[in-house]
């Protein structure tokens, strides 16, 4: 009987991650939970109390003990290097490209995409690409997708499935926090439903001192994102910055093995402002490593297309809730 047999995904150059910078940055104070402790008996409990200062305050902390492997998250960059290494014209088709404008957030953006992304009023042109990747379900099957990365398609999706189940840890522990039924949030975070979760590669590319003077030295603008949390895959070209409750700006450090997780503007809505949404940018990088196209690899969670989001607030702060919106308990 013939045997099928699935081709091995071709062979990639290994990634390589960069060394830390050796320039003393202002960094910013993040927790960090070890989070392999999940289902030991009063894990969860345990690890909401660690959080709960971190969402209260930064909104980002960093997650260790995840169960991904260094392997893991090489071959994850070095998939997204080696489409970063395309030749324009093969990386950049009209017909896949993510347009935020239009609202639609997969498939590649080109920096200074269609020649249009000048920063700040200067002629000096926006420096990231990024591409991002749809759930793998028939709802989706659609949205623009590159070919390359059908090659790899299994282990993105298995790598998907995995960033979304460690989302899901996390929402448990908002839930236990915000005093709500356990699965109050990964119940409408299924990997099944139709939503704008994606896997990203996202790369900057370095600019001339004297252009990033002309704006400030801004790689992105601040700003907060948009759905219920965003993992960012720790890494070492220091540049990410988040704006503290005293308005400093604090440099986000490399933790090893670690994710970073920030609460984005969905979770804040939801949880009636408790969970925060912080501000974040980022900049050219210290003199040792502004030579570096800045890879990123980042899952961003977004609740399912029919979700409803109404706020609910800790049950603690319910008693003098006005009863205004939606905030009834149900369990
Ligand atoms: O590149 C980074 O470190 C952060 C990027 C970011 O904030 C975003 O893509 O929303
Ligand atoms: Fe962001």
């Amino acid at each position: 009987m013939p045997s099928v047999i699935s081709p091995e995904p071709p062979a990639l150059p290994t990634w390589k991650r960069p060394a830390p910078t050796k320039v003393d940055l202002p960094w910013a104070d993040i927790s960090i939970i070890d989070i392999s402790t999940f289902d030991e008996p009063g894990g969860k409990e345990k690890l909401a109390k660690q959080l709960q200062h971190a969402v209260e305050t930064t909104g980002f902390f960093s997650v260790t003990g995840t169960g991904f492997t260094d392997e893991e998250v090489t071959r994850q960059y070095s998939i997204g290097q080696a489409f970063m290494n395309l030749p324009k014209d093969i990386k950049d088709k009209p017909e896949l490209r993510c347009d935020f404008g239009k609202g639609n957030y997969f498939g590649y953006r080109a920096a200074n995409q269609a020649g249009e992304k000048k920063i700040m009023g200067t002629e000096v042109l926006d420096n990231v690409e990024s591409v991002n990747i749809a759930k793998s379900i028939p709802e989706l099957a659609s949205e623009p997708r590159h070919e390359f990365f059908n090659q790899y398609l299994a282990e993105i999706e298995d790598f998907s499935r995995r960033s979304l189940a460690l989302a899901s840890k996390i929402f448990t522990l908002f839930a236990l926090i915000l005093e709500l039924p356990h699965d109050y949030f990964s119940s409408k975070h299924l990997y099944s439903s139709k939503s704008e979760d994606h896997l990203r590669y996202m790369i900057y590319r370095p600019r001339s001192a004297a252009q990033d003077a002309l704006v400030d030295n801004r790689w992105s603008r601040a700003h907060t994102d948009f759905g219920s949390l965003t993992l960012l895959w720790s890494q070492n070209v220091a540049g990410l910055q988040i704006k503290t409750k005293e308005g400093d700006w604090k440099y986000i450090p490399p933790v090893d093995g670690g994710i970073i997780c920030n609460v984005g503007d969905a979770m804040q809505f939801w949880s009636a402002g408790y969970l925060k949404s912080t501000t974040h940018r980022v900049t050219r990088p210290p003199a040792d490593q502004d030579h570096i196209h800045r890879l990123g690899l980042f899952y961003f969670v977004r609740p399912g297309d029919e979700v409803d989001i109404a706020p609910r607030r800790r049950r603690c702060c319910r008693d003098w809730d006005d009863g205004a919106d939606s905030v009834e308990v149900t369990e």
